[in-house]
């Protein structure tokens, strides 16, 4: 069977006496007295990818047992979504041979999760990766044309998921970005510059060393160039951008784990937009450790944007404390808050 089968659930007969076990009195809404089998025999795993109800986990990841299984989801997870980058704990086949199939019972405990809310272009919510620690921000200098605000608002779900942003910025051979990086220089985050035929492997390759980093971008902007560059066994699509509108193909489908050395780099298809709905400002203020410092004495419910009454981070920075940086920093904070206005 491929693992890329259409049908979610055409495993379950296999487990059938055990979902009869574990399903709920039809009659009553009392709660389930039936205690679960606690899965002792369960292995973990790594969710490499995802699609359309399978799930590729590499299992015994450092040993040398070392192999991809796949798996589908038991039941009582349903509501859970399982997304890449998840720890799992998997029962049944987990050989990974031919026509296997394991079953995910158990999500872990995740460090990080970074979400998209629904916004107009999607209307439902995303997880999009489980326990990323770095976000490669690709974005290019040109054809596509770079967008701030885009940029802001993966800035702004990654200080939300408690994520350490990389910027990246792609085809300088095509235009000079000084003065879009301008826009981010209140911010305390590495920017790697990338050309056609430059590509910045070593510096990228230690940046990923020891981290699990997703790799965002609107389509289009060399995120899968990149990632081929970086993981030259990926074979990640390269799509054309269409010349009359710039915007590239949708070549990528879906987000996917790729080793790096002793890291990993969790390639996500390319984005048009990124909904910010579930963000609380407190969280991006917080990734602003020096301002938040002086937010403590800002009148209560100070939103510091442009114009607050009161506002003591205006006051102060205007007044100097910080100095430039400090200016843009506040800048740069006030953009990020303003995404979510
Ligand atoms: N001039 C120039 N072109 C580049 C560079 N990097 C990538 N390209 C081209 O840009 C186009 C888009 O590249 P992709 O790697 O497919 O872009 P993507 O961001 O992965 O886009 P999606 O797959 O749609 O998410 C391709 O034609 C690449 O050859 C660069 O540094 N300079
Ligand atoms: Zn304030």
């Amino acid at each position: 069977m491929s693992w890329l089968s259409e049908d979610n659930d055409e495993d379950e007969d296999k487990y059938a006496d055990y979902e009869a076990k574990s399903r709920p009195n039809p009659k009553g809404n009392r709660a389930r007295t039936k205690i679960r089998p606690e899965h002792k025999d369960a292995v973990t795993g790594r969710v490499l990818t995802v699609d359309r109800g399978r799930y590729l986990v590499l299992v015994g990841e450092g040993t040398p047992e070392e192999h991809e299984a796949i798996a589908s989801r038991a039941s009582e997870l349903r509501k859970q979504p399982v997304v890449t980058g998840d720890r799992v704990d998997l029962v049944g086949d987990t050989s990974g041979v031919e026509g296997s199939l394991s079953r995910i019972v158990r999500i872990q405990e995740r460090k990080t999760l970074l979400r998209r809310s629904a916004d107009d272009s999607d209307e439902v919510e995303r997880i999009i990766v489980a326990n990323a620690d770095q976000m490669l921000i690709v974005v290019s200098a040109a054809n596509p044309e770079p967008r701030p605000r885009l940029v802001d608002r993966y800035l702004v779900a990654a200080f939300d998921a408690g994520i350490t942003p990389i910027l990246c910025i792609t085809k300088t051979d095509l235009a000079d970005p000084t003065e879009f990086l301008k826009n981010f220089v209140g911010l305390d985050i590495i920017v790697v510059q990338s050309a056609e035929d430059k590509w910045p492997l070593e510096t990228l390759r230690a940046l990923l060393s020891g981290h699990s980093t997703v790799a965002v971008g609107h389509s289009g902007v060399g995120k899968s160039t990149l990632v081929n560059a970086l993981v030259p066994d990926a074979k990640r699509a390269i799509g054309r951008v269409n010349t009359v509108t710039g915007r590239g193909r949708h070549t990528s489908s879906s987000t996917i784990s790729l080793r790096v050395g002793d890291g990993w780099i969790i390639d996500t298809p390319g984005v048009r937009s990124f909904g910010l709905g579930h963000v609380n400002p407190d969280s991006i203020l917080r990734s602003f450790t020096d301002l938040a410092e002086i937010a403590l004495e800002c009148p209560r419910g100070c939103t510091h944007l442009p114009g607050s009454p009161d506002c003591a981070m205006i006051e102060q920075i205007g007044a100097g404390r910080l100095g430039d940086i400090g200016r843009y920093r506040l800048d740069s904070l006030q953009r990020l808050l303003s995404t979510l206005a």
